[in-house]
């Protein structure tokens, strides 16, 4: 992955998280507590690697990853490397829930998103079929009372996907963080309390 350095930067490498991208999550997490210790998380977009660390920091228990892209090994990590717009992962999440011996997560996270093109409306219609998709995942997959949270492109029709899915949960927000690039379009969906 490519990139700028800034603080953010040099504290990851210094802390030895895979990305900047970390503190992102670490600030959503102070801001809405999101995951706790003892917690299954199924974590969407997690290479390389920055969010799976610290979500296995937190609840001490093994993340369940996916990428498209590949992930170097970490401990406490199962990797699914998978798109998630292909229906076979919905069966190889089942399969990982069987080993670990549970039904569901109680977290579903994402910060996936496809290299941005520079074109605002293509990266805001890719990161509205990622939202959209996450949210059907967490559907599946999301016990009552779990939170999901993914990261979005804003464009026109953001307020649509928000609405789609705020009914299904308790609490929802849409936020950014001091650690997303300044000037980014980037925001995140933030919903608690899955109905
Ligand atoms: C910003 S990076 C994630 C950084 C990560 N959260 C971290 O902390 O290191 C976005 C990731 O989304 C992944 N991604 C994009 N589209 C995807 C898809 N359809 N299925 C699975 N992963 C996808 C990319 O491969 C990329 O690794």
């Amino acid at each position: 992955m490519l990139e700028r350095k800034d603080t953010y930067y040099y504290r990851a490498k210094s802390e030895n998280y895979a990305s900047r991208a970390a503190y992102k999550l670490k600030e959503l997490q102070r801001k809405f507590g999101i995951i706790g210790p003892g917690e299954h998380v199924l974590e969407i977009g997690s290479s390389p690697g920055g969010w799976t660390k610290y979500i296995a920091e937190v609840t001490g228990k093994s993340v369940v990853a996916v990428d498209i892209s590949p992930m170097k090994y970490m401990d406490n990590v199962i990797f699914l490397k998978a798109d998630i717009m292909g229906d076979q992962l919905i069966d190889r999440i089942r399969d990982t829930l069987k080993v670990l011996g549970k039904e569901s997560f109680q977290a579903v996270l994402s910060d996936a998103m496809v290299k941005t093109s520079g074109n605002g409306s293509i990266d805001h219609s890719a990161s509205y079929m990622i939202g959209n998709r996450v949210m059907e995942i967490a559907n599946i997959f999301l016990s009552t009372g779990g939170s999901c949270v993914f990261k979005h492109f804003q464009g026109d029709m953001t307020q649509d996907l928000f609405r789609k899915w705020k009914d299904s949960y308790r609490f929802s927000r849409i936020t950014n963080t001091r650690a997303s690039r300044h000037g980014s379009r980037e925001i995140y969906m933030i919903f608690k309390g899955k109905l």
